[in-house]
């Protein structure tokens, strides 16, 4: 009887099995070129995403079977400008997201970042873009703030420690933190919450809140949580011995605080929720910052970080005191006039987008041909910059070479131009660009008119690869110690003063 009950199990298992092997076989996605093992799971990819390789991952089928490339059952990825096109740019905002952004909601509720679709992604929009267009971050009122914020990250050059080496990455919590992603920290909340921003350079509870939000290492804790709900609740407790949920009760108290003051200057994003406090309530304002707060750290933080890396590698340095010379021949001009800087910092984010992984969409309902292969709808379709920056040789030829140049040269500027996804494309684009830009480039301007750096002989290349994390990279060894020479007045090269201190 046992036994007959078995072979009964067993046939019945034979005949789903072969009922999910002809369901693979006769799907539209058998066309699309990939490994053949992606036709029937997407265990590969997942391992790979658990592992925190996830992009390379795609970037070697990418390169192995070209420009379009099956990763799972239902999920393609792709890397030419017409598909960028049509899934981001397709009428305003592209296609909807997929419900992987449900992972980021902030206290149970949908910020413009996580809504899925069109609808209330515009609506939400409209509330709050006017606070990032280019003018408004180009204030004297803004810039002010983001000035003061790269002076106090400057100042540091110049204290008296008898080291010369910096941690520009996270930094410690110790009085020689110098790092990016506090300056990044400061500049986001600058612009969010005036004068109540936060002050992660100056104080060290800012600082410790700043670290929380950055150093997110939840990526396993909410994959799985995403791929399996229910082994997620079943087995939260456990789980969370071995694998970090994610937690920001300093992030919280501060966001859930200052969303609550009525004193935001007329620039800031919080000005503009008081405005509209009639559309959302403060659970929903809170949300909102402190959804900006974290978009705005690791990702200038990191672009500002690999930046440094590279300009202060042997292979790169030519670049560094090109970039001296024009800031000390050009020094009252508004850093939007800066060519080589702005080459330096595209050249940058094609080389290191801060979000260098696919950024999924739903295939729409009727489905749609992409790349001329035909997907049903719901098909999860996707690009990542790292692979939109790398394959397409004939925009960038040489692509896995740092070169600044590429960007000053006439010729192809725009192909270049719509083909940088670091930011995205489209509606649904980065509404922080102009804010970041900013930033960036004002650090870059008061840290290369007066400072040579080079990296720390401790460390190594690998350590700097870039290591994915649930939506953002960083260097896999989580540091980057650079030295600080400070130029003799008006200086490019050769010529330098002892260093005074570290930065
Ligand atoms: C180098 C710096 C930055 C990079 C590379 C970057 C990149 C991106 C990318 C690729 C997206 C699209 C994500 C997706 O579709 O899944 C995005 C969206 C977004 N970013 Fe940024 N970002 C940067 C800085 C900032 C800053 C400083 C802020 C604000 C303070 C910000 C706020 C946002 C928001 C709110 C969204 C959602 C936009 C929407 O859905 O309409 N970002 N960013």
């Amino acid at each position: 009887m046992l036994l007959q009950s078995l072979v009964y199990i067993a046939a019945a298992a034979c005949l789903l099995l072969v009922v999910y092997l002809v369901r693979c076989h006769s799907s539209p996605l058998r066309k699309v070129p990939g490994p053949t093992v992606s036709l029937f799971t997407s265990l590969v990819l997942k391992w790979k995403e658990i592992n925190a390789s996830r992009t390379v991952y795609i970037h070697e089928l990418h390169n192995k079977y070209g420009s379009v490339v099956r990763v799972a059952p239902d999920e393609v990825s792709f890397t030419s400008w017409p598909a960028v096109k049509e899934i981001y740019c397709s009428g305003g905002s592209g296609y909807d997201k997929s419900d992987f952004y449900n992972l980021f909601r902030i206290y149970g509720r949908r910020t413009m970042f996580t809504t899925l679709n069109k609808a209330d992604h515009a609506k939400r929009k409209r509330i709050l873009a006017d606070r990032y267009a280019n003018s408004n971050v180009m204030r004297s009122v803004s810039m002010d703030g983001i000035h003061e914020r790269s002076s106090a990250f400057v100042r540091r050059c110049t204290s008296t420690s008898t080291s010369k080496t910096s941690e520009v990455f996270m930094g410690l919590s110790t009085i020689n933190n110098h790092a990016l992603h506090a300056y990044a920290c400061d500049c986001a909340t600058h612009h969010l919450f005036h004068p109540n921003g936060s002050d992660c350079l100056g104080k060290k509870e800012d600082e410790d809140m700043m670290h929380q939000v950055a150093a997110d290492d939840s990526l396993q804790y909410r994959l799985i949580s995403y791929y399996s709900p229910t082994l997620h609740r079943l087995f939260a407790r456990v789980l969370s011995l071995f694998v970090k949920p994610r937690e920001v009760p300093l992030a919280d108290n501060y966001v859930l605080s200052t969303s609550q003051r009525t004193d935001a200057a007329s620039f800031t994003l919080m000005s503009r929720l008081e405005e509209k406090n009639g559309e959302l309530d403060s659970i929903d304002m809170a949300a909102e910052c402190l959804d900006h707060m974290v978009a705005g750290i690791d990702t200038t933080g990191d672009t500002l970080c690999f930046l440094m890396w590279e300009l202060s590698q042997p292979r790169s340095i030519r670049y560094q005191r090109r970039l001296a010379e024009e800031l000390r021949n050009n020094p009252r001009a508004s850093i939007d006039q800066l060519p080589l800087l702005d080459a330096i910092l595209c050249e940058t984010l094609r080389c290191f987008p801060a979000i260098p992984m696919s950024l999924p969409r739903l295939v729409p309902q009727g489905g749609r041909t992409i790349d001329d292969f035909w997907l049903p709808e719901n098909t999860i379709v996707s690009c990542q910059a790292y692979s939109v920056h790398r394959t397409n040789r004939d925009v960038f030829p040489d692509a896995d070479r740092f070169d600044p140049d590429r960007w000053l040269a006439a010729d192809g500027d725009a192909d270049r131009r719509r083909l940088l996804f670091a930011f995205a494309n489209g509606g649904r684009g980065c509404v922080g660009k102009h804010l970041a830009l900013a930033e960036m480039k004002t650090l870059l301007r008061d840290v290369y008119s007066r400072f040579r750096t080079t990296p720390d002989p401790s460390m190594t290349e690998e350590s700097m690869a870039m290591a994915d994390q649930l939506i953002s990279t960083q260097p896999l060894g989580r540091r980057c110690l650079l030295q600080f020479h400070p130029l003799v007045d008006g200086a490019t090269e050769g010529s330098e003063k002892q260093p005074v201190g570290d930065l």
